[in-house]
């Protein structure tokens, strides 16, 4: 009746999570409209366009509400133009459900962003704990030359809104190469959340 307990080790290098029960991976193909630069993607999907940009490694528990999902998130290195590689991004389905991350290796920023479409960028790195509030869209990006690998956890009644990134054109901020490592910088294609929109959003609280 109850669940057994379990333990399980993490590989900070690789990402690797012993007795995982799922995997995934996404690959530049699986990532067109995200970056600024269309050209610096086209041109990098043509060489590989099953270059993997991040793979995830999870343990998702058999029942749902009040249970959790974690895992870890391995980020390649690289840029699509002047943007440095990062997740699809997403506000939880159930918005205000929390999430954590924790830097296994390498150095990355978490990029936040309100529904009123004000801005946070938290840095992470081995030992840092970025905490990620209820009703925050978040999005990983690696900034550094190594692989970014992160831990993280949440609740398994969380959900995943893609399309609230889609609907505004991205998110307000794009994270890109500058002359201190990484800077924000505004991104030109966003569209503010109408009032109506932020309230759908808010409404999504359970
Ligand atoms: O779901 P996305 O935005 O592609 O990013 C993947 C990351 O987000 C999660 O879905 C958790 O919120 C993890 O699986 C992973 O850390
Ligand atoms: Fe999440």
């Amino acid at each position: 009746m109850y669940q057994p307990p379990t333990a399980h080790v993490i590989d900070p290098s690789t990402g690797h999570l012993s007795a995982a029960t799922g995997r995934y991976e996404k690959r530049l193909s699986d990532l067109a409209g995200l970056y600024a630069d269309t050209g610096a993607f086209e041109t990098l999907t043509a060489e590989n366009p099953d270059r993997i940009v991040y793979v995830v490694h999870e343990v998702r528990p058999q029942q749902e509400t009040g249970d959790l999902i974690f895992g870890t998130t391995w980020m390649e290195p690289g840029r699509v133009g002047q943007e440095f590689f990062m997740t699809r991004g997403h506000i939880h389905a159930t918005g205000n459900r929390p999430e954590t991350y924790y830097g296994e290796s390498g150095e990355g920023v978490m990029l936040l962003e309100s529904p009123e479409g004000e801005t946070r960028a938290l840095e992470i790195r081995p030992r840092v704990m970025v905490y990620v509030p209820p009703m925050w869209i978040h999005r990983s990006v690696n900034t550094g030359p190594e692989p970014l690998v992160m831990s993280f956890c949440y609740p398994s009644d969380s959900g995943q809104d893609y399309g609230i990134i889609e609907r505004s054109g991205g998110m307000a901020k794009r994270i890109v190469a500058g002359p201190e490592g990484w800077e924000a910088i505004g991104n030109a294609a966003y569209r503010p959340r109408t009032r109506a929109e932020i309230d759908a959003v808010l409404a999504t609280a359970a």
